[in-house]
Parts: structure tokens; sequence; C-alpha cells
């Protein structure tokens, strides 16, 4: 297998608080890793490592040149911010030519490209804060497209949305890798991880399992991961 991403036991945290304990893994190139667990187990932790946005303790990860592009939890959000839908997507593009820069015509492309893919060009004049909270889901991911990373990192985009638009969002997803960009999704899906080509499984920040999401996510291997407290949603417990 290709890696496009390698981690090399990384332990990081946030002050003293230790959250991954020594994570090696390997991330394929051009495809989607799925990354599940319990609340808690570190996902998001490892998002923020592989966006450099959390420095790790110790380790390390190879990107490879990737730039990353992040789309964090809707939660994680602020709604405060008096941006509509298009200022958000907008500040994607920041990334790439850095803040309060006038965006181009060919950037301004871009950004209504990205909104049209997310199903919310209607939205472009609304305040971000005025929107429910799929619509805003939809818009962060949109910023994320906006970004053009090569290393796409998302924190579980389509927990909470309608079934259009977690449909959305999977094929968004699918149409990136398939474009060549090296996809991280947290997902508390079990059908989404299962459609992913590698899938990561943690539990109290280490890595329980890596491989094909078949061989992965088992019952026997969920049961253990998970024991009484809330399993990722199979298509039949919809
Ligand atoms: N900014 C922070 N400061 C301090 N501790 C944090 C911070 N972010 C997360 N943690 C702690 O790190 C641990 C792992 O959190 P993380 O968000 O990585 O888990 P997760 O697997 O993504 O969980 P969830 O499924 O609930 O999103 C938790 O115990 C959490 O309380």
């Amino acid at each position: 297998m290709m890696h496009g991403v390698a981690i090399h036991d990384v332990v990081a945290g946030y002050g003293r608080r230790v959250v991954l304990k020594g994570i090696s893994a390997g991330l394929p190139e051009s495809a989607v890793t799925a990354v599940v667990g319990p609340n808690g187990s570190g996902k998001s932790t490892l998002l923020g490592v592989l966006a450099g946005v959390v420095e790790p303790a110790g380790g390390r990860v190879e990107r490879e040149g990737r730039r990353p592009g992040y789309v964090f939890q809707r939660s994680a959000a602020p709604d405060a911010l008096p941006l509509t839908v298009r200022d958000t997507v907008a500040m994607g593009r920041w990334a790439l030519r850095g803040p309060w820069r006038r965006l181009t015509a060919a950037d301004r492309a871009v950004v209504d490209a990205c909104m049209s893919r997310l199903g919310i060009l209607d939205l472009a004049g609304r305040q971000l804060g005025a929107l429910s909270g799929g619509q805003r889901q939809r818009a962060l991911v949109a910023q994320g497209l906006a970004q053009e990373p090569g290393l796409l990192l998302l924190d579980e985009p389509a927990t909470g949305l309608d079934v259009e638009a977690a449909r959305l969002i999977g094929a968004v997803i699918d149409e990136e890798s398939a474009a060549g960009v090296t996809v991280v999704h947290v997902t508390h899906d079990l059908a989404a991880a299962m459609a992913a080509r590698h899938c990561l499984l943690l539990d109290g920040g280490r890595l329980v399992a890596q491989g094909p999401p078949g061989e992965v996510l088992t019952p026997q291997a969920l049961r253990g991961v998970f024991g009484g407290r809330p399993q990722p949603v199979g298509p039949r417990d919809r």
C-alpha cells in the first residue's frame, strides 16, 4: 500500500493531559481512511495532529508535502461571528492566499463551485449563525473543499444531517479521493466507515486495529471497544 501520510509513534494531548499514547499508522494515498472509536478516544485529537494544529509531544507525521484542509466538528464552529455562508467558504481560500487578501475572480469561482457542490449556493448571502445545523455543516465542508487541500480532514461531517445531506457529503468524499486527495474521515456511522478504503480503530488514545474496514470493524472488535457504550450506527439501526 502506498502511504499518503505516515504517522510514527505519535504522543499528543493538551497541557499535561496525554490523549494519544503512541499511534503509528499509514494512510493510503488518494483514498479515504475512516477513524472510528468511542467518545473521547482521541479521534479529533488525531485529526488535529494531522492538521498541524495540535503539536505532538512525541513522534512525527510525514505528510509528503500534502497541504492539510481541516473541517472541524460543527459544535466547535463559532456561530456568533457575523459571517455569511459565502464569507465562510471564502475563508477557505485564505489558506492559500493569506488572510484578508482580496480574492481573485478565480478564487471566487472556486468558492461558488464549492457551495454548488454542497447544494448551498442559494444560501450564499445568509448569516452562518442563522442557518440550521445541517446547513452550517455543509458550509463548513464547502470551506474545507475551497482550501483545495491534498489532505482533507473531516471530523464527523455528516453527523446529525438528513439522509440527502449525508449522501451529498459521502459523494463529495468519494469525488475528492477519486481526484487524488487523501481523505481522513472521523465518523460514528458504520456504513460510512465500511465504505472507506482503510480504517483506524481507536480506544483510549491507542490504535486498536487498522486495515480494511471489513477486517477491522468486526462485531467482536466493536464489542471489545464499545462494550456497553453507544456503538456506531449501522443502516439497520436508523
Ligand atoms: N482542547 C482540549 N483541551 C483539553 N482536553 C481536551 C481538548 N480537546 C479534547 N480534550 C480531551 O481529550 C480527550 C480526547 O478527545 P477527542 O476530542 O480527541 O476525542 P474524540 O474521540 O474525538 O471524541 P468524540 O467522539 O466525542 O468527538 C478527551 O478526554 C477530551 O476531554
